[in-house]
């Protein structure tokens, strides 16, 4: 026997042997793992040896080895009480083994070691954080025996690794016919479970079911007369093997993507549109994302479950990774398949990694263009993809505007209104498309928030913009008003409430109508000092009109102070809302304001007249009087005088 067959016993590298002591600890309540981690070693074995053959750099020992020979089979033996995993990937020789499965190759491994407690629950977490990968094989095993043969290496050169996992190891050198590498589990007492076909089937298919390669498992049949199950010699495979992300775009049809967004969402119909890349750089992972063309009756809810499928290497990892885009993009589904994450990483993990930081930034952006392209179906009369997008989602997308600031330019575009230039509440109406039907001498955009539309198309603010003839975006959702705190402006164009202070009205006025509001206030000063007087408690101040056309009232908020509308909204749910008082507007052109100011200065009911103008106006902003009651009693009192 030659210095190279001979056995030998080696020692594990301290760490190892500090590690696998602390890790059968640690992970022992959530012990199922191994197989994952055991599988995506057989699994990242024949993607080296494919690679290899593809690639040229080697040439296997077996000529029958091709791309499509690949599978990863699990065999119990329940007399032996052992479990193999089996592949025939690349294998390693016997140097191989004796530097991979001996030491622990990752940097920064002395320091990680250090950190280990001994408290369960926290190891648990750092271990998992670090990747547990063959070691974990000790969870389940009091003995591990590895059999590996390089694909490059003759029948006479394989290996055989052995160890209890107490500080030493055994190599030896072998004869082994195939290829690759037989890890057999020599399972600790009340392991039993492993034995069992079932309970392999369902952490496969929970944890390994996209792996690309067949896993199987021999196929079973019940023995009458042995009154037992018995194993076959058939082979069955377990998973999908067909991660679909990870085939080439050009080997793909739109039935495989529909297909495989009908599994990913549970039937919710067809997609709108996918995207499907590969992503180099900085973080190296696969993205499929897709659009539904419905959105879940609680899409409004934030805190509902959202995110992609995150997978390492094909290993699934866990459903609604909500770190993986932004909360505004919670309508998108889809799979990210990381190259760079360790297998076992946390949620916890997730929040503070670049690479996930990588991949978020990378999806937003592409989800961002995908629905950029969409946009562009707005000209197709007969598929306009994009209104039906903005029906089911446009209220979610808008919530981006206020909290990515990177990208809130292309957002904006991104935006649909409604608008008094068109006969319907439905939000076609892009800010790029105002901007491009603005008058001459109009410097803003603007707006107007209301309840509802049927609210906004009868606010008397409108009145001097239709008689102008200039368009105003109505705005009715909820989040408007929220969105609308962080959008100040659009191609330099600021967004300007028509319900709010001036409305910088002056700069649609003609010299003539400036001057004519001018004269009129001066000559109606103590009218105006007489209304303010009389409404003092909750209005700020009395003005006269340059917006109101028919209506012979308005109220306005101060020009920065919070929208009425808004302040109402707080209100309803609950929350306070800073008091500031409105402004009340008088078109003194109205019949209405005319038999007012014309009442005499001992009238005894102008303080009742000008609570109804008040309140008029504040009904016709959409808000509720201060006291109802009060308010129909004036009324009738008034109407029974006249
Ligand atoms: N089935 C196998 N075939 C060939 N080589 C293997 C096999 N299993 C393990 N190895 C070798 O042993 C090394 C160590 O495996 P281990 O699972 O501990 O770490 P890893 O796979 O490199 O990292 P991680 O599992 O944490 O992502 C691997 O890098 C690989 O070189």
């Amino acid at each position: 026997m030659n210095a190279a067959t001979q056995k030998e016993t080696l020692g594990f590298q301290a760490e190892v042997q500090r590690l696998l002591h602390l890790m059968i600890h640690a992970l022992y309540s959530n012990k199922e793992i191994f197989l994952r981690e055991l599988i995506s070693n057989a699994s990242d074995a024949c993607d080296k040896l494919r690679f290899g053959i593809n690639s040229g750099h080697l040439k296997p020992a077996l000529s029958t080895t091709n791309a499509n020979d690949f599978t990863i089979r699990l065999r119990a033996d329940k007399a032996a009480r052992t479990l193999s995993i089996e592949d025939n990937g690349i294998g390693m020789s016997r140097e191989e083994a004796i530097q991979h499965l001996g030491t622990i190759a990752k940097s920064g491994t002395r320091d990680f070691i250090a950190q280990l407690s001994g408290d369960q629950a926290k190891d648990a977490q750092l271990i998992g954080q670090f990747g547990v990968g063959f070691y974990s094989a000790f969870i389940v095993a009091e003995r591990v025996t590895v059999e590996s043969r390089r694909a490059d290496a003759p029948a006479d050169s394989a290996v055989r690794w052995e160890s209890d996992g107490s500080g030493e190891f055994s190599v030896e050198t072998i004869e082994k016919d195939q290829i690759g590498t037989c890890l057999t589990l020599h399972l600790r007492e009340g392991e039993d479970e492993w034995l069992s076909s079932w309970k392999l089937r369902e952490v496969v298919k929970r944890y390994s079911d996209h792996i690309a390669f067949p896993i199987q498992i021999q196929q079973e049949s019940w023995d009458a007369e042995k009154q037992t199950m018995e194993v076959k010699d058939e082979w069955e495979t377990i998973n999908q093997a067909n991660a679909l992300w990870t085939r080439s775009k050009s080997e793909l049809s739109a039935e495989d993507y529909e297909r495989f967004f009908e599994s990913l969402s549970f039937g919710n119909g067809k997609p709108l549109k996918w995207a499907h890349h590969r992503v180099e750089g900085r973080s190296e992972y696969t993205q499929l994302l897709y659009l539904p063309r419905q959105a879940p009756h609680d899409l409004w809810d934030r805190n509902q479950k959202r995110g992609l499928k995150l997978y390492v290497r094909r290993v699934f990892i866990m459903e609604d990774a909500e770190q993986l885009l932004p909360a505004y993009l919670r309508f998108v589904q889809g799979v990210v398949d990381s190259s760079d994450l360790p297998l076992n990483v946390s949620r916890e993990l997730l929040q503070e990694s670049r690479d996930v930081k990588a991949i978020r930034e990378g999806c937003t952006k592409r989800v961002l263009s995908m629905l950029e392209e969409l946009a562009e179906s707005e000209n197709d009369q007969d598929q306009n993809d994009y209104a039906l997008f903005w029906r089911e989602f446009g209220n979610t997308l808008k919530e981006g505007v206020a909290e990515d600031f990177a990208n809130q330019e292309r957002l904006a575009k991104l935006l649909r209104f409604a608008s008094t230039q068109q006969d319907s509440s439905e939000q076609t109406v892009s800010l790029a498309a105002y901007v491009a039907r603005m008058k001459p001498e109009q410097e803003h955009i603007y707006y107007l928030t209301a309840e509802s539309y049927a609210a906004a198309l009868a606010s008397p603010h409108l009145e001097i913009f239709r008689k102008k003839g200039i368009e105003v975006l109505l705005l009715t959702d909820r989040v408007d008003e929220w969105m609308l705190s962080y959008l100040s402006s659009f191609a330099e164009k600021s967004l300007q409430s028509i319900a709010k202070g001036s409305a910088n009205l002056d700069k649609l006025a003609d010299d003539t109508e400036k001057q004519a509001q001018a004269t009129a206030t001066e000559a109606h000063k103590p009218f105006i000092e007489r209304l303010q007087q009389a409404l003092q408690e909750q209005i700020k101040s009395v003005q006269v009109s340059a917006r109101l056309v028919e209506s012979p009232v308005c109220i306005v908020a101060e020009e920065g102070a919070m929208s009425l509308h808004l302040q109402r909204m707080l209100k309803a749910a609950g929350q306070q809302a800073p008091v500031s008082k409105p402004i009340l507007e008088i078109n003194l052109e109205h019949p209405l304001i005319q038999r007012v100011r014309a009442l005499p200065d001992e009238a005894t009911d102008f303080q009742d007249w000008a609570a109804l103008l008040l309140d008029q106006a504040i009904l016709a902003e959409g808000g509720q009087p201060q006291d109802p009651a009060a308010f129909v009693k004036r009324l009738n009192k008034l109407l029974i005088a006249a």
